[in-house]
């Protein structure tokens, strides 16, 4: 991989390498875009295939960050970092504080927190070699909650614009995964009056849930064509595809999935399909919103952070309403609404103002 064309491809600031050889630790750090402040992103220990996967996922991943954290309003940049390892062999003590001390070496360029393969557990340990850590239990904890939340709030607004009403009697609504966010995003829908369909590759654990929940259970492969007015889709990026995109009944597409779009032009194909679609990064990013609370000058309050991952509503209808005016697809329109203001407020501090 030629480093220095990808970064240039993507618009990276800096791609940090740290080899502890003691530690048995290979991790790297992409820090995308620190106009709007420091970048803040998860840590992934995955065992990638290669060093150019590891890197290529770090590149896309902190780059995504960037997005999402200018489009919830947020004062932080975008970054990401990766441990090339087996979360479930390779997770040592040793690791996670060297990983640690390289957080800490960057100063605050880059803020961590927990992702794929690390728990809040692990996030501890490396926060006993740097200050730079976001989401640990005893601050804003598991970010899982507020991502639901801003799920279905996000759900809502796209529901206004669909069907003119965000009552959710008499509406079904498809999950997919019934992970940490589609459990309790089931729970929120359940509540509100909603008939569920759900379905999850862990069939035994997933019945459990389907049953606490009164939902319909089906099979994983036969969720993108239910009969559905909203599909959530909670479990892997790039499901809305060339093999799934006509089997869809469904008028929205609101879930928590990162990359749910396999190519931009899918968001294309669901726009002439009628299909609203929410863009990922905007719907899911409750999670972040309620980690930034912690960089408040008072320090984190829940009542603050979870009154701002409801507004994530109203940003969706902000978004959607533009796309449709703008005629154009809805992650295009995000992209542009997260664009101008990385643009504009990366000038309003060449000001000069006089000591
Ligand atoms: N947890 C958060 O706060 C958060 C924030 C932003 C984005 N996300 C994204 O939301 C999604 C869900 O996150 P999570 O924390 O609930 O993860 P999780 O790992 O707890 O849950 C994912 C669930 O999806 C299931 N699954 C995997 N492949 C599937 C398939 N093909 N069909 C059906 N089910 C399948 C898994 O068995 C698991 O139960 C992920 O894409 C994640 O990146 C999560």
């Amino acid at each position: 991989m030629n480093i220095f064309e990808a970064m240039e491809q993507y618009g990276h600031e800096e791609l940090v390498f740290w080899y502890d050889q003691a530690a048995g630790l290979k991790a790297i750090v992409a820090i995308h875009d620190t106009t709007l402040g420091p970048a803040l992103g998860g840590l992934r220990m995955w065992p990638y295939d290669s060093e150019d996967d590891a890197i290529t996922d770090v590149m896309r991943l902190s780059r995504g960050m960037t997005y999402k954290n200018a489009a919830m309003g947020l004062d932080l940049g975008g970054g990401k970092s990766v441990i090339w390892a087996d979360s479930r062999h390779d997770k040592t003590e040793a690791r996670l504080r060297s990983f640690g001390r390289l957080i800490q070496s960057l100063g605050g360029r880059y803020i961590t927190a927990e992702d794929v393969g690390v728990n809040a557990d692990d996030m501890a340990v490396v926060a006993r070699e740097t200050e730079f850590v976001g989401g640990l239990k005893e601050t804003s904890g598991d970010p899982s909650p507020a991502t639901a939340l801003g799920v279905l709030e996000g759900m809502k607004a796209a529901m206004m614009l669909a069907f003119g009403s965000a009552d959710f009697h008499g509406r079904r609504i498809a999950i997919q995964g019934l992970g940490h966010v589609g459990t309790l995003l089931g729970e929120m829908l359940k509540n509100e009056g909603a008939t569920l369909i759900v379905t999850d590759i862990h069939e035994d654990e997933g019945r459990v849930v389907a049953d606490r929940l009164g939902a319909q259970w089906v099979a994983p492969d036969a969720i993108y064509g239910v009969d559905a007015d909203v599909f959530a889709p909670c479990a892997l990026g790039a499901i809305i595809n060339d093999r799934t995109i006509d089997q869809f009944k469904c008028r929205v597409i609101a879930g928590s999935a990162n990359n749910q779009l396999q190519e931009p032009r899918h968001g294309l194909e669901l726009m002439k399909r009628g299909i609203v679609y929410v863009p990922d990064y905007v719907i899911n990013g409750g999670g972040v919103v309620n980690v930034a609370d912690e960089f408040h000058r008072d320090g984190y309050n829940q009542e603050r952070a979870y009154a701002r991952v409801r507004g994530i509503g109203k940003q969706v209808q902000e978004i959607l309403q533009h796309a449709q005016q703008a005629q154009i697809p809805t992650q295009e329109a995000a992209d542009q609404v997260a664009e101008a203001r990385i643009h504009i407020l990366g000038r309003v501090d060449s000001t000069y103002i006089p000591e």
